[in-house]
């Protein structure tokens, strides 16, 4: 990322629109009355260590560009609060309540844990954690519990961030489903607990817009909405072999054939239930299984090479 945040949605259409350069405090010209060379004090380090521990993370994500700027961009935002206050100036205020509109499996979770760790080290939430639940985690059997439910998982969440999978879910049985309580609990507790915790709604990206426009109160309580798109088969074969080589295994050029023509048939034939990177996660997996049975079978009174307790063969993608 060499120092560089991209502004995420300076256009109303939420594209990137410019580039926005920010400096790290140890990258710049000595300060007045500071020797070029001379140690950079501890807290700007602290700055540093963060702006690569983010950037580490976020570039072992393949793809999600415009997700990538919208982490900086909080990030450049959050050290400029804390340099606006220092210098006595207004600083905060701001709600940071998301919606990640994808499809199952685009790293909105994965995305939602390194937020929350981002937070957590910017003094904006106290623990960083993340609850993440779904409707029956918040919805209760009758009057009363919904409520009770939903109060006990925010406080649970409260210094974190409470992520709610298929959030639309809630509003499904209309008016006079528990569904309304939990999402009215939740209102309040945004008002009551503001500042303790970040809300996450994530689920598909019509069901969420249409989850949205039919409870008006809720869009402007998030401020920040994102778009997870689907990955290419190309991504998804790069996060195949970042899956395998995280394990410790290589894929065999023909295995990946093997694989990038399954993911091109399951893409288009499943549509809506495809779940991109869990679906190679779980396809890795699943070959590593197959590849133990092989070697086990293979190598009866012997132990295989390390070599070929590596290889993922395209006989072990049984897809
Ligand atoms: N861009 C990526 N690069 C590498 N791995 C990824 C990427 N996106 C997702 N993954 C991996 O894919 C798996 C599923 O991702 P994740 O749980 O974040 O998706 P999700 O959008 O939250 O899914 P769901 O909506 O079904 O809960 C995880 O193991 C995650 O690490």
């Amino acid at each position: 990322m060499n120092g560089r945040v991209a502004a995420a949605s300076g256009r109303d259409d939420g594209r990137p629109s410019r580039q926005i350069n920010i400096v790290l405090r140890n990258q710049e010209p000595p300060a007045a009355g500071m020797a070029a060379g001379e140690p950079v004090p501890a807290k700007n380090q602290g700055r540093s260590g963060l702006f690569q521990e983010l950037s580490r993370e976020l570039d072992a994500l393949v793809g999600l560009d415009n997700i990538k700027e919208l982490v900086f961009e909080i990030y450049a935002l959050l050290q400029v609060a804390q340099m606006r206050s220092e210098a006595g100036l207004a600083s905060g205020g701001q709600a940071y309540h998301m919606v990640f509109k994808g499809n199952p499996g685009t790293g909105k979770t994965t995305v939602a844990r390194i937020v929350a760790k981002l937070f957590q080290r910017m003094g904006v939430l106290s623990k960083g954690h993340l609850i993440e639940v779904e409707r029956a985690d918040l919805v209760g059997e009758y009057i009363g519990h919904t409520a009770q439910k939903t109060r006990d998982l925010v406080k649970k969440a409260l210094g974190g961030i409470l992520f709610i999978d298929e959030a639309y879910s809630l509003a499904r049985g209309g008016d006079k489903d528990f569904g309304k309580e939990a999402i009215d609990t939740l209102v309040k507790s945004m008002e009551d607990q503001r500042s303790q915790f970040v809300l996450i709604l994530a689920g598909y990206s019509e069901e969420i817009d249409y989850f949205l426009m039919s409870n008006p109160g809720l869009p402007s309580r998030f401020p920040i909405q994102v778009e997870f798109p689907d990955y290419t088969i190309d991504q998804l074969l790069q996060i195949a072999e970042l899956m395998a080589k995280e394990r410790d295994y290589i894929l065999m050029p023909q295995a990946i054939l093997k694989l990038k023509q399954h993911l091109l048939i399951e893409k288009t034939e499943s549509l809506h239930a495809f779940s991109n990177a869990r679906y190679v996660r779980n396809s890795i997996e699943k070959a590593v299984r197959a590849q133990a049975v092989r070697l086990l079978n293979q190598y009866e009174s012997t132990s295989p090479g390390k070599q070929e307790l590596m290889t993922l063969r395209t006989e072990d993608f049984k897809l």
